[in-house]
């Protein structure tokens, strides 16, 4: 299997339970890893791989338009939209608030994967 990663990705997210977190959106910033079918290097088309750029796309539009009370239900949703709507077979996620607590600059969830529930191969 091969890997797509997008590192660093920062999006308008409206997340958390606090009562100012549900009047606007803050940015989070995700890392994202999913596997793609190994058919695409060899046949060199877009149409056998995961197009990373509508990946970053869809997660903004979705991220825009829907409020999660927990970082973990967020992260849970992209997951699950890797699975169900690209087809990825495997997925690791992390995705964090900045700046939300003093002394702290990032704090998130961290998810990984397999969409038949498979354990995770080493990504190193
Ligand atoms: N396990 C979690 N703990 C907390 C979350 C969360 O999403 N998961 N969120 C908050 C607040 O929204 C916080 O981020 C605001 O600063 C607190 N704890």
């Amino acid at each position: 299997m091969d890997f797509i990663f997008i590192e660093e990705l920062r999006v308008k997210a409206w997340v958390g339970i606090y009562a100012r977190e549900k009047t606007g959106p803050q940015t989070v910033e995700l890392n994202l890893t999913f596997g793609v079918p190994d058919a695409a290097a060899e046949h060199d088309d877009i149409a056998d791989t995961i197009d990373y750029a509508v990946v970053t796309q869809r997660i903004r539009e979705e991220l825009g338009q829907r409020h999660f009370n927990l970082i973990e239900s967020l992260g849970e949703f992209v997951v699950r939209m890797l699975f169900d709507e690209f087809g990825a077979p495997w997925v690791k996620l992390k995705v964090a608030k900045i700046g939300v607590m003093k002394d702290v600059r990032r704090v998130g969830v961290f998810i990984q994967r397999g969409r038949d529930g498979s354990l995770p191969p080493h990504t190193g």
